[in-house]
Formats: structure tokens, C-alpha cells, sequence
């Protein structure tokens, strides 16, 4: 078993669910230790959050199996085993939840206003800054003087650090009374005890000379440095603080979070110069992406922007869920890379045969998604990056791209390299590479059961013939059965009505709408039925421009086989049409040649009749011109910008080229459109796009 933590909960029954929550309680409880008490971590913060993500999501899915030691619910660590003083907080010291999108930022407003009933539209005023990777002290002072410091602990009860803070210049001893406020009796002021990127560069040189001890990070050093018995050893250490809160008061002089801040920064303890208010959720990401603009210039490590709701009579009805306050939230920057293991590398036969190798990961969260699997790509790829099972790999997925192993880290050669099978693993056929290329194809074409079953899913998919309810699992069922054997089959299916009724897993009706999505494609679009057939080098698009010239499938193979055959008439036919290289005329011509393509052709279109392919195209100002699609759009998906240039009678491509007439760019245009500029294409917006859609009427 590779990899339990992609099993989607709804998929999951009762005991899995309580044996994994048992066991992600104590991982989680391990990392918490190894993290919070000893500072030695053995896993990145984003395999961690990965645990956590993973935890919530089972959680929520199975509410009654939430345990009593859920990790939920735990703050920090315990602090028993540690040599200082115990000192228990008068209020609970808390964590923040967190949030790794837009989404989520915005459910988190969405939530406080149904919480305090606020009508969906009224404003939400929040402070917002950027989180400070130190560790949580809480500093108490009685009249204005320091009289405790105490570390976070599980929350309860934290590490009396006192004496270690003595040093600390950030933190006075005594807390300035010229501010026209006179500090409270009990004043607790909580914030983050850091070390500073240069300070702790200098600290590890320093300490690697003396051949000590060295710190993986900046948190690691402050909390290693804070949390020491020999306070002269913390006074040696370069902290500092930053207030970002209270704890218990005597007074709370403010009736905002703001207000309070400014208050705190009166009496002579720093707090963040990035804290700022926001009145919407837009102010909010907006601070929050020029916080992260400003991240690797800020002297010392953040992981997040943390926002609060600022008025304090919100915050107290607000009160705290479990181990945070409903009031506040750490929205995380998405480590767009992260360090995880391969624990598995897994052959996947694709429909042309091809081998490809997938690395089973230990989960991680990368730009805020779970990661469990990678592409490996092909045989050079691996070669390349020197993967076995149970390296160490840097992962990097950046935007919405899917991730990609960037580096390994492992090093050690003594260990064996990975082979890359000579033999197909589903077929056994013997599995090469051509002449010149990367790819290993399995040579069993249609003996092999994982080409064919790929073969079939390819048929009824999206793009394709778009057959609702056949999914992989039913193909997969059906082929193990000898029910489908080609494409044809999936139409005579209809005739084996009693035999799936019989089957675990199928009811009367579903079985019946399965044959009426079928039935429903008898008279299929002759150019998803050209795409779905999988001919190499014919993607959905080269099939429409196909179509588009020969407008019925028998018409399109009668000169693809002229073609094959030499004739040059038919071969220039074909190499006239846009888009359509030499490429795509040998794939066709091959496709023909070979007697079984020709017997499952032929089988199919017994089955099934698509009508005359034509496309009504409107007079248009774009007519017979190559459009580009770029960009996020705003009013429709790409599938309806795409129908749209065809209605137009234009041609959507997928790459700007010399060929390319138009470009339509949206939010987030990249590379495309830079080599639009280069290339002195015409480069217009979805609005522009819309007017002269509009004006073809
Ligand atoms: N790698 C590991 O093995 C491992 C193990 C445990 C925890 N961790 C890391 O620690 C995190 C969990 O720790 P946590 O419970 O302390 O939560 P957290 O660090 O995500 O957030 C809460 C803490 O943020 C701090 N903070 C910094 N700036 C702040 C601000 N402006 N306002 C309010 N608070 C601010 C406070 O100290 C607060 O206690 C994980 O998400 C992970 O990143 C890693
Ligand atoms: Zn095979």
C-alpha cells in the first residue's frame, strides 16, 4: 500500500476512517514533539500541514470518530520533560487556523458575519500583518513591570523563561508610562520571539567554528536559543520580539485590535510596521500578495499574513473553536516548493503503449493541494534526477501547473538505481524505445489489456464521445467481463441489460440510464468520433479541421488511404488544410493500412451514424483568422471561447505562433502573450472579444 492518504473520505468505510484518524494522531503527536519541544523536526512544515489537511478532511467527513487526543484540539506540546520552570497561563495561550487560498479567506469572512448575523453585505473590518515564524511568548506585566515571560507549552502551561528574556532588548523591563495611558495592574503582552535571517546566519557560522551545534532554521535557532537553563546562554543569542496580542488584562484600553496594537507600540514594545486595516476582503489579499511581493526583502522569516477581526466586542462574541479564536486567521503562503519522499515509483501503460513512471508520494502540501503522486516523465527523465524509492525530492508546482520533481536530495550512492521495466507490467510484451525517441511503448498493442481498457476510456471521455456514467471503473468492469472488446461493443452493451442488472453494485435504474446515455450517442459529432478513435497525432482539434474539409468519415478515409498509397493530389489536399502537417497524414495513412483499425472502423459505424459534419459560421470579423486563447477568462470557459471562434468561422489554437492572428488575454497571461508582443500579433481582452462576437450577431 502506497499511499492511504488519497483515499477520498466519502469512498471510505467506518474502520479505515478510525484506523487512519488513530494513526495521523500519532504521527502528528511524534512531529509535534520532535517540532515544538526538542526543535529538531524531522519532516518540512508542509508535510506536516499535509498530516493536518488530512486529519480535518476525515474529521469532518466522520464527526462521531473525532478522538479525544485529536490533534485538532491539541495546542503546541506539553512541556513536562523540559528542565525549566512550569508556569500555567492565567489565559489560554491558542493556535491560529489556517487558510492556504482566496477561498478560503473569504469563507473565513463569510463565517464571522453568519456567527454575529450580519447581513451578507455589511462590513467586516479586519487588521492584517504578516506572521512571524519565531515561537509565542507571553510577556506579564503588573503595573507597567515585567514580572514573568513564558513560552506557549501545549496552551495551559508553557516554560517560564524570565530570566532568558532579560536580555532581549525588544522587551523592556518596564513598560513606558508617557503615553497617556497608564499600563493596567495585569497587562499580558503576547507576540513572537525571532531571530533575525542575518543574525542567524552569523550565529550558525559562529557556531559550526566552534563546532557546535548548528540550526536548520531561523525559528529552530530562536527557540532553541530561548529555551535554554543557562540564561547566559540566551543572552548571548541575537532576539527579538514583536507584540501581536494579549493575554490576560486588567483593562483592555481600545475597542479595536488597532487601537490596542497602537497602544501596545505606545509603551515601548515593537510591534509588526507591516500591520495595517482592511475594510474588505479585496484590501485583505491585497496586503496579503504585497506582503509576499515584499517576503524574501524582510529581515526576518514569514510564513503568512495573519488577519484579525478588529473590533473587540466582535472578537468576544466571536469567542475561540477548539484550539484557535473564531476571530482570526493565518492565511499561509503556499510553499510552491516542498521536500517530500518517493515511497513508491509505479508504471502506468497508457493508450499508445507508453510507459510511464509515477512517483507514489509521502503526501505534501504544495501550493496549497495535497500532493500524493508525480509524473517521472519517461526513462531519461528518472535517469536524469537519479530517483529510487525513498529518496528525498524537492517538488515544485508553481500557478496551476501540475508538480514536477525539481531536484533530489539524496545523495548517497551506494544504494542500487532505479530499472526502468523491459517488459510491460500489465501485458508482458516486451517494451522498447523507437529509434531516437524517449518513450518506452509496450510492444503488446492488442494483447495488452491496459492499452485496450486506456483505448476505451479515451472513446467515451469529455472530448470525445462524452458518454455519461460509463467512468473507468464501469470500462474496467466490463472489459474484465469480455463485454467490450472495441468501441462498437459499448453500443451492443444494451443487449446485456439483465446480465449488469445482476451484477453487485447495479440497480434497474441506473443500468437504464447508462444505456440512455449511450443510446443518446448514435448519431455522435463526426469529429469527436474521429478524436475518439485515438489516431496518433489527431487531437480533438485536427479533427474538426478534418472534418471541416471532408465533412463525412468515409470521405475523410478514402483520401487518407489515396494518400497512403502515393497519390500526391490527395496528400496535398490533406497539407492544405491549417494545422495539418506531414505528421498527421502518415498517422492516417497507417491507421488505414492496418486490416484490424479497418475491422473495428467498420464495426463501429455499423453501430453508430454521425450526421454530415458542418460548422454554421457566421459573417464575422475574424473569419478565416487563427485566435489564441490566453489567460484566465472571466464569462465563459476556454470549451465556449473555442465554439465561439468556430462559430465565427475562426480557428482556436493552443500555441502563439507566426501563424497566429489574434490573441485574446485574460488575468494571469504569461508567456504567450509576451511572445504575441514579440511576434507584433494583435493582442485584445475578453470584453473586446465579447463586442465582436456580439456584433457577428
Ligand atoms: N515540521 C514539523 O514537524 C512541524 C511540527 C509541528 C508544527 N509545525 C509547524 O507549526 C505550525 C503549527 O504551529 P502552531 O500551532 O504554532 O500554529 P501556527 O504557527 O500556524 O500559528 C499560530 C502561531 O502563530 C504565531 N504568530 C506569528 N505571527 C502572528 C501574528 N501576527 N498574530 C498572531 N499569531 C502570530 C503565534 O505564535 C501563534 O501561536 C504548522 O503549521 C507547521 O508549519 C511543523
Ligand atoms: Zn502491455
Amino acid at each position: 500500500m502506497s499511499d492511504p492518504a488519497g483515499i477520498d473520505p466519502s469512498a471510505m468505510g467506518e474502520a479505515a476512517a478510525a484506523n487512519e484518524l488513530m494513526r495521523l494522531a500519532r504521527q502528528i503527536a511524534y512531529h509535534n514533539r520532535r517540532y515544538h519541544a526538542e526543535d529538531a523536526p524531522e519532516i518540512s512544515d508542509a508535510e506536516y500541514d499535509a498530516l493536518v489537511r488530512r486529519n480535518a478532511e476525515l474529521e469532518t467527513a466522520f464527526p462521531h470518530l473525532i478522538r479525544a487526543d485529536s490533534p485538532s484540539r491539541a495546542v503546541g506540546h506539553e512541556v513536562s520533560a523540559s528542565p525549566l520552570r512550569k508556569v500555567t497561563h492565567e489565559v489560554r495561550m491558542m493556535s491560529l487556523d489556517n487558510a492556504f487560498t482566496d477561498e478560503e479567506v473569504e469563507e473565513f469572512v463569510a463565517r464571522v458575519r453568519r456567527f454575529l448575523a450580519l447581513p451578507a453585505d455589511a462590513p467586516v473590518v479586519m487588521t492584517a500583518e504578516d506572521k512571524i515564524d519565531g515561537l509565542s511568548c507571553s510577556l506579564r506585566y503588573e503595573d507597567g513591570r515585567l514580572v514573568r515571560a513564558a513560552t506557549r507549552g501545549d496552551g495551559q502551561v508553557g516554560e517560564d523563561v524570565t530570566a532568558n528574556v532579560a536580555h532581549i532588548k525588544d522587551i523592556p523591563q518596564e513598560l513606558r508610562s508617557d503615553s497617556g495611558v497608564v499600563p493596567p495592574a495585569v497587562f499580558e503582552i503576547r507576540g513572537e520571539v525571532y531571530m533575525a535571517k542575518a543574525d542567524f546566519l552569523a550565529l550558525n557560522a559562529a557556531q559550526e567554528e566552534k563546532g557546535d551545534k548548528v540550526f536548520a532554521n531561523p525559528r529552530n535557532a530562536a527557540a532553541g536559543s530561548l529555551r535554554q537553563k543557562d540564561a547566559s546562554v540566551t543572552a548571548a543569542r541575537p532576539l527579538r520580539f514583536l507584540a501581536h496580542g494579549w493575554g490576560a488584562a486588567s483593562a483592555v484600553p481600545a475597542d479595536t485590535q488597532w487601537a490596542m496594537m497602537q497602544q501596545i507600540a505606545a509603551w515601548g514594545v515593537p510591534v509588526s510596521p507591516l500591520l495595517t486595516r482592511c475594510d474588505d476582503t479585496a484590501q485583505m489579499l491585497a496586503h496579503y500578495r504585497s506582503i509576499q511581493a515584499q517576503r524574501a526583502d524582510l529581515p526576518y522569516d514569514i510564513d503568512g499574513v495573519v488577519y484579525k477581526v478588529d473590533s473587540l466586542e466582535w472578537q468576544r462574541r466571536l469567542g475561540f473553536v477548539a484550539k484557535a479564536p473564531r476571530w482570526g486567521m493565518a492565511h499561509k503562503f503556499p510553499a510552491e516548493q516542498a521536500e517530500t519522499t518517493v515511497e513508491a515509483i509505479d508504471i502506468q501503460v497508457g493508450r499508445t503503449g507508453k510507459l510511464t513512471p509515477v512517483g507514489r508520494l509521502r503526501p505534501v502540501l504544495v501550493g496549497g493541494v495535497t500532493v500524493t503522486n508525480v509524473t517521472l516523465h519517461n526513462r531519461d527523465e528518472i535517469g536524469r534526477l537519479g530517483v529510487r524509492v525513498g529518496d528525498r525530492v524537492v517538488l515544485q508546482r508553481a500557478g496551476d501547473v501540475i508538480p514536477q520533481v525539481v531536484e533530489n536530495l539524496t545523495r548517497e550512492e551506494d544504494r542500487p538505481a532505479y530499472v526502468f521495466p523491459d517488459h510491460c507490467p500489465e501485458c508482458s510484451s516486451e517494451a522498447v524505445a523507437e529509434e531516437g525517441e524517449v518513450d518506452v511503448r509496450c510492444t503488446g498493442g492488442l494483447v495488452c489489456p491496459a492499452q485496450r481498457t486506456e483505448r476505451l476510456k479515451h472513446f467515451v471521455s469529455r472530448a470525445a464521445l462524452d458518454i455519461e456514467g460509463l467512468g473507468e471503473k464501469t470500462i474496467a468492469e466490463f472489459f474484465a467481463l469480455g463485454w467490450l472488446e472495441s468501441p462498437a461493443d459499448i453500443f451492443r452493451l444494451r443487449k446485456r441489460r439483465d446480465d449488469i442488472v445482476g451484477r453487485e453494485g447495479w440497480k434497474d435504474k441506473s443500468v437504464d440510464n447508462l444505456l440512455a446515455a449511450i443510446e443518446a450517442k448514435r448519431q455522435p459529432d463526426a469529429a469527436r468520433l474521429l478524436f475518439g478513435l485515438g489516431i496518433r497525432h489527431v487531437g480533438a482539434v485536427t479533427a474538426r479541421d478534418l472534418l471541416k474539409r471532408f465533412v463525412t468519415l468515409p470521405a475523410l478515409r478514402a483520401v487518407a488511404e489515396r494518400a497512403h498509397g502515393g497519390d500526391e493530389e490527395a496528400k496535398a489536399e490533406l497539407l492544405g488544410i491549417d494545422g495539418v502537417g506531414p505528421v498527421v497524414v502518415e498517422a492516417l495513412g497507417d491507421f488505414f493500412h492496418e486490416p484490424h483499425n479497418i475491422a473495428v472502423w467498420d464495426d463501429l459505424l455499423g453501430e453508430v451514424s454521425p450526421p454530415d459534419f458542418i460548422v454554421e459560421t457566421r459573417a464575422s470579423a475574424v473569419a478565416g483568422k487563427t485566435v489564441v486563447f490566453t489567460g484566465k477568462l472571466e464569462t465563459m470557459s476556454r470549451d465556449e471561447a473555442k465554439a465561439q471562434a468556430e462559430a465565427l468561422g475562426a480557428r482556436a489554437a493552443g500555441s502563439v505562433s507566426p501563424k497566429t492572428d489574434l490573441v485574446v488575454a485574460g488575468p494571469g497571461a504569461g508567456s504567450k502573450l509576451k511572445k504575441a508582443a514579440e511576434l507584433g500579433i494583435e493582442v485584445i481582452d475578453e470584453a473586446a472579444w465579447a463586442e465582436i462576437f456580439k456584433a457577428a450577431g
